[in-house]
């Protein structure tokens, strides 16, 4: 029998300790409050974007958006940015990626407020074997899932394939830090096959659909598809062959409905992080 992973069940989960968490919050009189900040029209994160607002509404987190035009200079935008991440207000930015080029993209966003886990500081922590800073969500919402269905971390041999560095990177690290023996595989490797086979936990990033077929994977493995690409029709596809893939795995994720419904939550998990980061002025923090 193959267990499918479903995202809804642990988002909802997850949402509980939000809810709790929140009140918390709020008999201390705080509301949590996100800034975010979009340059330029394009991207194909417009889903994405409401699906997030619509996860603050639910708990009750504000947020605030800033559009600009592509065309806004570097010393405008750094004025911005600077304004915002001193704003005692604001306990969060989310600033969507990629920049226009002539943006510099460093350091935008303090340490503090980072609740996307990619500031310099943020994956420094996680480099040094520490998970108590904010922390990227979509390899979080790997993680959570891997803990609902009670997955042994510890020793397992997880093939990560993508080496991306919002999923792949941070994502091999956390488990590493969980015990694991961890292998990246990405665009260049040779006989990606026999590597994903030896696998107890694949993983797949690359947005590649059909990239796993029932031959990447042993019998009994668990297979995370982290995969998002949408087709002619506008049909959302992962990386994994999954009709079948499942007859040999022991658990698996489906596409959509897997990965993608747990990121916003621990997006808004994040949030609350760095809304407590800033209640206790934690020194580690402070210091940097
Ligand atoms: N700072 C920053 N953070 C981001 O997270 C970020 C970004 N910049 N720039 C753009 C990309 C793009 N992106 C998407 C996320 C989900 C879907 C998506 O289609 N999600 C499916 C879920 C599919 C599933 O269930 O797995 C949905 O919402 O229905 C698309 C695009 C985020 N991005």
């Amino acid at each position: 029998m193959t267990v499918l992973m479903v995202g809804k069940k642990v988002a909802k989960y997850k949402m509980e300790y939000l809810q709790d968490e929140m009140n918390y919050l709020r008999s201390k009189g705080i509301v949590p409050n996100v800034e975010i900040i979009r340059v330029g029209g394009k991207g194909d994160a417009r889903t994405y974007e409401n699906s997030i607002k619509k996860k603050f509404d639910y708990l009750g987190i504000r947020h605030h958006e800033s559009i600009f035009p592509e065309e806004i200079t570097d010393k405008v935008f750094l004025n911005f940015m600077k304004k915002k991440n001193e704003d005692d207000n604001i306990h969060g930015i989310l600033l969507f990626r990629p920049l226009p080029s002539h943006l510099t993209d460093h350091n935008l966003i303090v340490p503090e407020k980072d609740i996307e886990g990619t500031a310099p500081f943020n994956v420094g922590k996680i480099m040094n074997g520490k998970m108590n800073g904010l922390l990227a969500c979509t390899p979080l919402a790997v993680m959570e899932l891997l803990s609902y269905y009670r997955i042994v971390l510890q020793g397992a041999h997880v093939v990560i394939v993508g080496h991306s560095a919002v999923v792949g990177k941070p994502l091999s690290i956390m488990l590493l830090n969980h015990g694991a023996t961890v292998t990246i595989a990405h665009i260049y490797t040779k006989n990606l096959e026999e590597i994903t086979r030896e696998a107890d936990i694949v993983i797949s990033a690359t947005g590649k659909r059909g990239l796993i077929t029932k031959n990447h994977i042993k019998n009994g493995a668990v297979v995370v598809d982290v995969g998002i690409s949408v087709d002619e029709s506008g049909k959302v596809h992962g990386d994994v062959l999954f009709d079948e893939v499942i007859e040999k795995a022991s658990y698996i994720t489906p596409v959509p409905g897997g990965v993608g419904d747990v990121t916003t939550t621990m997006l808004a998990s994040q949030v609350l992080k760095a809304t407590k980061l800033a209640m206790s002025k934690s020194r580690e923090y402070q210091l940097q």
